[in-house]
């Protein structure tokens, strides 16, 4: 949380305006951040200085490591985070590789659970690393990329989080996660929990130890509409200690992350946190 809040305040006071064309929009950006989530010693990163909603935010990890194409099957599982991307954005709207109401297109998931070779192949990138993590391997290449510029323009949004690189050293497990574009007051409240979460699971389906996660961020931004909420509000509040993230251990292979893992596998306990806050978003 306190890396969060560092971050936050030092967008606040070093940040450039840019402005960003696909959104219209003004954002106070910096340059890189390094964020590290120790999962060994379970400390949850979830924001206290606002009630964060968590299970969403599962919700889409479990999406996209299913490999979901559609915004319906990301409500079904608990989040309606891809709807406005999915039908609001009129660029998108306008394509015609748009499958129609609620498609993301090749994004996440169907990129990094299909990665289309040159003879029109898919390779499933997240079985392969599954696999190799569960015999002990580690290659030094167990990348789960999403980024596939060939595809970009059959997507309604490039991959944000884009990679993820797990490590083995002995029996404990580590993962170094890269995001390009980072909306700091909305985005990144979920994406640390992902980040999180998607160590302690591949983990624990890979049967080790959850070392830490250390979470590389490019470009970290806070929207001008959001500004006046972050400086005068999230900011001036206290935060409260860490809360404890806890999986059902009956959950023991991808398959089973596949198929019957819902939200209901999962509990955050001793959760203190201050009001909601509603930033804007832009689609
Ligand atoms: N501008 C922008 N920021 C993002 O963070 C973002 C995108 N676009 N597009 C793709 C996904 C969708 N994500 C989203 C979308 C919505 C919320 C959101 O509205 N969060 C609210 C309420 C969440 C809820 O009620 O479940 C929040 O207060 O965190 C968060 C992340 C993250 N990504
Ligand atoms: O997991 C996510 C997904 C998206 N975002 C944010 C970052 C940007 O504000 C937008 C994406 O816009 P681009 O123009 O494609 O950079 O969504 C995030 O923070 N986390």
């Amino acid at each position: 949380m306190k890396q969060y809040l560092e971050l936050c305040q030092r967008i606040v006071d070093e940040g450039v305006w840019v402005d960003n064309k696909r959104t219209g929009k003004r954002c106070l950006t910096v340059i890189n951040a390094d964020l590290s989530y120790d999962v060994e010693n379970g400390i949850f990163p979830l924001v206290t200085t606002r009630k964060s909603f968590w299970k969403a935010a599962v919700a889409e990890m479990i999406g996209y490591l299913r490999g979901y194409s559609s915004a319906a099957d990301f409500r079904r599982i608990g989040t309606k985070t891809w709807d406005a991307n999915a039908n609001k954005n009129a660029q998108w709207l306008a394509n015609p590789h748009r499958k129609g109401v609620d498609d993301i297109g090749e994004a996440y998931g169907v990129v990094g659970r299909g990665w289309r070779t040159p003879e029109g192949q898919r390779i499933d990138l997240l079985a392969q690393i599954v696999d190799d993590l569960s015999q002990g391997i580690d290659n030094r290449g167990e990348i789960l990329t999403f980024y596939n510029p060939g595809v970009f323009d059959r997507a309604c949004l490039r991959p944000c989080m884009y990679s993820h690189h797990f490590s083995l050293l002995g029996d404990t497990l580590y993962l170094n996660s890269t995001q390009r574009s980072c909306d700091v007051p909305l985005g990144l409240n979920f994406n640390m929990v992902q980040a999180y979460f998607l160590l302690a699971i591949m983990a624990q389906i890979t049967d080790h130890k959850p070392g830490k996660v250390f979470h590389k961020i490019v470009n970290a931004h806070i929207y001008a509409d959001q500004l006046p909420l972050m400086q005068d509000v999230q900011l001036k509040r206290t935060p409260y200690p860490s809360p404890t993230f806890i999986i059902n251990s009956n959950i023991k292979t991808l398959h089973d992350l596949e198929s019957w893992v819902s939200l209901d596998d999962f509990k955050v306990e001793g959760y203190q946190h201050h009001q909601p806050i509603q930033y804007p978003f832009s689609v």
